[in-house]
């Protein structure tokens, strides 16, 4: 039996983008950050993260994997729905997306972003992008985003999973040092509808996987929700803890070793594979504190299938149905269409947003 997948005719991956080859890093960055005020300094340095790695970022690779998991989880239960995929950053671009979209003569379709929380970086900039690029396509199609799932049982279920891995590889008693990206702090004040929802579902999120953590081990441990990546100017304030001064703290207090948990990356971005496995070991190795980095959802099945879930839910939802929402946490499922005023930029006024339009 397929699943009625009405009023959608597609689904639309839209995510960051990063570079391919040595060649692509600058205009890269150029393109992430025109007109933001990062400083050239910090630039040069993100620039020598990605040459480590050959010029090449892990994330493009890592959405056409999520492409082709999302294809055989639909097909398994006949979601008969095309997936494109388009980026903010790098190719394929957001607006060629959608001019093919509207081509093939796509209607309506729903995004998925691979980012699960709510902020002006991880939300509204994305809908503002869906924006930019309606108004460069004719006939683009209806798009809906779905919820924020940072709090999903599927999202949560699959960290934990990872996280007890993680504290497998570590001595007794260690410590759990959940990460994120950081941002400013006057961008997490605006994040959500009443503010500080960057910050505060992060830290129900954690809340959740210690939960599960202390049931399965039969005992509490120490943990912590600390940031990474710290950009732009220095006399702008970002969230703090940085991993590598919590790393510091950790072994201070004696601490026998820490999983580090990247929950706000859902798979091996360039933040994880250098400012984690790269930086922060260093870090951790330095201090003699042994550190286990605990996987991001990527592929695995648990996050896939939410995905695919949220696909349904949403189109349901649309038809006037009332579809079951799981939500793990205090904060209850997120809303469908976020309000106008809702994680505005700095610095800027808000600008037109494509979503349910
Ligand atoms: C909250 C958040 C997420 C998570 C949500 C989401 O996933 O969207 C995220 C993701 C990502 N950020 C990424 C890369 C970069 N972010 C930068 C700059 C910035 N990020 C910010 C925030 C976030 N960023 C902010 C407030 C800035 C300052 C400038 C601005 O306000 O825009 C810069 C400029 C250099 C620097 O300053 O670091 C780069 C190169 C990549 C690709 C990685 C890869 O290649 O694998 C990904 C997935
Ligand atoms: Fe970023």
């Amino acid at each position: 039996m397929p699943v009625d997948a009405s009023p959608y005719d597609a689904v639309l991956l839209l995510s960051f983008g990063g570079p391919e080859k040595p060649a692509d890093v600058l205009p890269f960055l150029q393109n992430v950050t025109s007109g933001r005020g990062i400083p050239d300094e910090r630039l040069r340095e993100v620039g020598e993260h990605y040459y480590a790695f050959g010029g090449k970022s892990p994330i493009n690779d890592q959405n056409r994997a999520l492409l082709a998991a999302l294809r055989a989880s639909f097909d398994e239960i006949g979601l008969d729905l095309p997936i494109y995929w388009g980026n903010r950053n790098w190719a394929p671009y957001l607006t060629d997306t959608l001019r093919e979209m509207a081509e093939d003569g796509i209607r309506r379709a729903v995004v998925i972003v691979t980012s699960a929380y709510p902020s002006y970086s991880g939300c509204r900039q994305y809908r503002e992008n869906l924006g930019d690029a309606d108004r460069q396509v004719p006939d683009a199609p209806r798009i809906d985003k779905l919820r924020h799932y940072a709090n999903h049982p599927g999202f949560v279920g699959s960290f934990v999973e990872a996280t007890a891995k993680a504290l497998d590889e570590l001595p007794e008693g260690s410590a759990i040092a959940y990460v994120t990206h950081s941002i400013p702090t006057a961008m997490n004040a605006t994040s959500g509808p009443d503010g500080n929802a960057y910050v505060d579902w992060h830290l129900d999120v954690a809340a959740e996987i210690d939960a599960e953590i202390e049931r399965r081990t039969g005992r509490p441990r120490r943990s912590d929700l600390v940031y990474c990546s710290r950009s732009g100017p220095p006399q702008v304030p970002w969230l703090e803890p940085d991993v590598n001064d919590h790393l510091e703290s950790l072994a201070a207090d004696g601490v026998p070793g820490v999983a580090v948990v990247p929950i706000g990356f859902v798979s091996d971005h360039m933040e994880v594979i250098y400012d984690l496995d790269t930086e922060a070991a260093a870090t951790a190795e330095k201090l003699h504190l042994p550190m286990a980095r605990a996987a991001t959802p990527g592929t695995d099945e648990q996050f896939v299938t939410m995905l695919r879930d949220l696909v349904v839910e949403r189109a349901a939802a649309e038809r006037g149905e009332q579809p079951a929402r799981p939500c793990a946490g205090r904060l209850g499922p997120a809303w469908d269409d976020c309000r106008h005023d809702c994680c505005p930029p700095l610095r800027r006024p808000t600008r037109p947003v494509k979503e349910s339009a």
